[in-house]
């Protein structure tokens, strides 16, 4: 039998008056999890609230056997969180510096954090990177140091807010296949139903709340229904 890997129960969460997330329950056991919903429906509070950066107002988050709200300071060892703007994460001016900033963070010696990224780069191909400066790697490159940053820190669980919202076709095959290559459990938010093609499971979330969740083969094709009978304009 599967085992639960993540699990919400009753979780709701209130930002300005606004209930963001109401009395949400999910239990997630699939290696690969998509996230579909309307603009602010709700799902990049979902992934903050699941790596810790949110704390819900009621309710518990379990991730791989940690309450996550008890457990924050060692909860990005657990879940890693690549944001949707490289902006937004990428905070050291040269790619090694940037790898090495988390391993720093959670105890490895210089030395031992700089060949752990070394090794990272190898594996990826990428070890021309290794002095590059941040600002000069194109928008995928920069994607794709983030997922390199995170996955240094080998969390049991990726979370993807819309990967691919910046990337041209071809970046986007490219980052798909490394997503899928990854050994970890994912859980991407995406507005692209195509991207969701080989997943196991998606989720739609609909005003804090699921509104449906099943197959790719039975969700895409409601939500690509209900987004035509939509009037947004
Ligand atoms: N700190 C906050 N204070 C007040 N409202 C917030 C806060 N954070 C999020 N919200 C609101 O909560 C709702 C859900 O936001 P969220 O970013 O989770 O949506 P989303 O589904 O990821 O949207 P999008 O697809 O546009 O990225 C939005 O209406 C947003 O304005």
């Amino acid at each position: 039998m599967n085992q639960t890997k993540i699990s919400l129960k009753n979780v709701t969460l209130t930002r300005g008056g606004q209930t963001i997330l109401k009395n949400m329950s999910l239990a997630i056991t699939e290696q690969r999890v998509g996230i579909i919903g309307y603009n602010g429906s709700g799902k990049s509070t979902l992934l903050r609230l699941l790596c810790g950066l949110l704390a819900p107002d009621s309710g518990t988050i379990r991730v791989h056997n940690q309450t996550v709200h008890e457990h924050q300071k060692d909860l990005f060892k657990t879940a890693g969180l690549i944001f949707q703007n490289p902006d937004h994460q990428l905070i050291f001016p040269t790619v090694i510096e940037e790898l090495c900033f988390g391993l720093r963070n959670i105890g490895y010696a210089k030395a031992e954090a700089i060949s752990k990224a070394e090794q990272l780069l190898v594996q990826y191909e990428r070890s021309h990177w290794r002095d590059f400066p941040v600002a000069s790697l194109s928008e995928g490159q920069k994607q794709l140091l983030c997922i390199l940053s995170i996955l240094l820190m080998e969390p049991s669980v990726l979370l993807f807010d819309e990967p691919y919202s910046a990337l041209d076709y071809p970046t986007r095959l490219q980052l798909a296949q490394v997503i899928q290559a990854l050994p970890q459990q994912a859980i991407m938010v995406s507005h692209e139903p195509n991207s969701f093609a080989d997943f196991d499971r998606i989720i739609w979330i609909d005003h804090g709340q699921v509104r449906m969740d099943g197959s790719p083969e039975t969700i895409l094709p409601a939500y690509e229904r209900a987004a035509q009978d939509r009037n947004t304009l």
